[in-house]
């Protein structure tokens, strides 16, 4: 039975043409945009191996660059750029900020793949969906996630440009009972009750702390809680107040799927948060967040930020005790 759009219930409410109640599972049949994990190990291995047969770089590090960070990706040398599009089993990005392609090559020396556009839950792609570069970095090889973002500051220290170490998140779409991980585990990928208490690499944060301050980085360098929200709509003034007391120090659309899924698989993560927009919690406050402040920002910084993660990967690559 194939799903063609239009939902049929039987008298009961079961939906009965969704081809994921196909008795078929994981393989075949399975509903594009279901919550529960489609990609089989199979299906990444044929993306991971025809990005093999690609390039000849074999990647250590994979990177992440978040809205308007592309610039990240440009800081390579040697690169090799693959659209999204021509990538098998690879979805696209939709989103202004966020081009679009797979970009191999070096940085420090080191050899590198960097996600220049990510895949957001707004733009209609389950988590699963979202996550699943970072499993096909894991099959390339990769040992260390850089995630990086931009997002809105909660905390009132924090300033447009500051830079945040993503410490701990709050994963709200996920307590809600939506998570990347959601479906039949496959053990080849990881663990199915992953611990989540240690995301965050803490001597990876710590040394990072350090790079921000030698780049001159020390007044605008915090760590703190990201939480992910589903967007597109930016926050109302009472759900701010309610991350504020929840304890979030900055709020927004990605990266705690990306982390998951690459903790469920053994990833060291680093991430960071570039603040782009103060949060105001705050009816009389004329600062209402917008994309195109939100990627000046990117633009404002990006020159820094190459310099940091390019010190960042170097650390990875020679650090004995970040070995796997
Ligand atoms: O998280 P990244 O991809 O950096 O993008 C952030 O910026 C966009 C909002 O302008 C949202 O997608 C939010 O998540
Ligand atoms: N809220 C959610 N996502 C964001 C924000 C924000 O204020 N800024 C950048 N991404």
């Amino acid at each position: 039975m194939s799903c063609n759009g239009k939902v049929v219930m039987d008298g009961n409410g079961v939906i009965k043409n969704h081809k994921c109640r196909d008795s078929d599972g994981l393989k075949n049949g399975f509903d594009e945009n279901s919550l529960i994990d489609k990609y089989t190990f199979e299906t990444l291995t044929e993306t991971s191996d025809y990005l093999k047969k690609l390039v000849s770089i074999e990647p250590k590090v994979g990177i992440i660059c978040g809205s308007g960070l592309g610039t990240l990706a440009d800081a390579l040398d040697d690169k090799i750029a693959i659209p999204y599009e021509d990538i098998p089993n690879f979805p696209k990005s939709t989103v202004k900020g966020h081009a679009g392609a797979l970009v191999f090559g070096y940085l420090s020396g080191v050899p590198v793949v960097c996600m220049k556009g990510r895949f957001h839950y707004y733009e209609g792609y389950p988590l699963w969906k979202c996550a699943m570069p970072v499993r096909v970095m894991k099959l390339l090889g990769v040992t260390h996630l850089i995630t990086t973002n931009a997002a809105g500051g909660l905390n009132s220290n924090y300033r447009v440009g500051d830079i945040m170490l993503v410490k701990d998140h709050i994963n709200l779409i996920g307590l809600s009972g939506n998570n990347p991980l959601q479906g039949p585990n496959d053990e080849r990928f990881g663990p199915r009750f992953p611990p989540m208490a240690k995301a965050y690499d803490k001597k990876l944060l710590e040394q990072a702390k350090e790079f921000a301050k030698e780049l001159g980085l020390a007044k605008n360098i915090h760590e703190g809680v990201y939480t992910c929200v589903g967007g597109p709509n930016f926050e109302t003034v009472a759900e701010l107040r309610m991350l504020n007391i929840l304890g979030a120090d900055a709020v927004g659309m990605s990266t705690v799927h990306e982390v998951i899924t690459a903790r469920h698989c053994d990833l060291t993560v680093l991430a960071f948060s570039l603040i782009t927009n103060e949060c105001k919690a705050d009816y009389n406050s004329m600062d209402l967040a917008n994309l195109e402040e939100i990627l000046d920002v990117g633009k404002m910084r990006q020159t820094v930020l190459q310099k940091f993660v390019q010190k960042i990967v170097k650390y990875i690559s020679t650090s004995e005790d970040l070995q796997q």
